[in-house]
């Protein structure tokens, strides 16, 4: 699902963030991916979100090769992958459900479809209720439940999500790692960048860290430690 191919990344002006990295995520796996501040996690990310392009190397996600990628055809790719961030850019003057409903609207979706798919996934993440809310009125762990619901209501193969839990408290963030646990449980492709040692060590999924810009573990899924 995600092939990462003797991947190296060189920022302009910059040193090198990725330093030929290779990683195999197969359909329907949890990977966490963790490392120091400044490792490249974020970079990796960006690299398949194609944000950011490889210095050299090939990587392949949900079956394209990204290398290849045109401007054009970027967005048709990324209606695939669904995307957290760790302040959950929600905008603050639009409603839970408008939020939510966002993805859809610009997938030019037909309204009644927009509002059967938008309750059902803030029905998933438990805030069916909170949909006439604005983002303020909720915690910050509901928050970031709504960034949840917004990065899956396209049903996207690929979930992937830059330190969801950095904001929250330890409770918190097992209940938001929970959910990523329940959308891989039904077939979601899930990578989540996290330097929350103490958290992955307790849930029972491959972990892949990068030191410098190097992974340190195996590509493959299976043989990791
Ligand atoms: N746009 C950019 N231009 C130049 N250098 C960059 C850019 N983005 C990241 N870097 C550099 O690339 C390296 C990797 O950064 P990256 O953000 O991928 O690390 P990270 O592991 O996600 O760190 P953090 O946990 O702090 O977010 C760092 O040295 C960073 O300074």
């Amino acid at each position: 699902m995600i092939h990462f191919d003797q991947v190296s990344k060189r920022y302009e002006g910059g040193h090198e963030a990725l330093s030929s990295v290779s990683l195999h995520i197969e359909k329907g796996e949890m990977v966490f991916l963790t490392g120091h501040s400044g490792a490249g996690k974020s970079t990796m990310l960006k690299l398949i979100t194609r944000i950011e392009k490889p210095s050299s190397g090939q990587l392949r996600v949900n079956g394209q090769l990204l290398n290849r990628l045109r401007a054009y055809q970027v967005p048709h790719f990324r209606r695939h992958l669904g995307i957290v961030h760790q302040d959950h850019q929600l905008l603050m003057d639009q409603t839970v459900f408008d939020n939510v409903a966002l993805p859809l609207i610009i997938a030019g979706e037909h309204p009644n479809d927009v509002t059967r798919r938008v309750r059902a996934a803030l029905d998933k993440v438990g805030l069916l209720k909170r949909e006439k809310y604005q983002p303020i009125q909720l915690s910050g762990g509901e928050q970031q439940r709504v960034g949840i619901a917004r990065a899956v209501v396209k049903k996207p193969a690929i979930l992937l999500a830059d330190e969801p839990t950095g904001n929250l408290d330890p409770a918190l963030s097992k209940d938001i790692m929970r959910l990523f646990a329940e959308f891989n449980r039904v077939g979601t492709t899930v990578l989540i960048a996290s330097h929350d040692l103490g958290l992955i060590a307790r849930l029972n999924y491959r972990v892949v860290s990068l030191q410098e810009g190097r992974l340190l573990t195996t590509p493959f899924s299976g043989a990791a430690s």
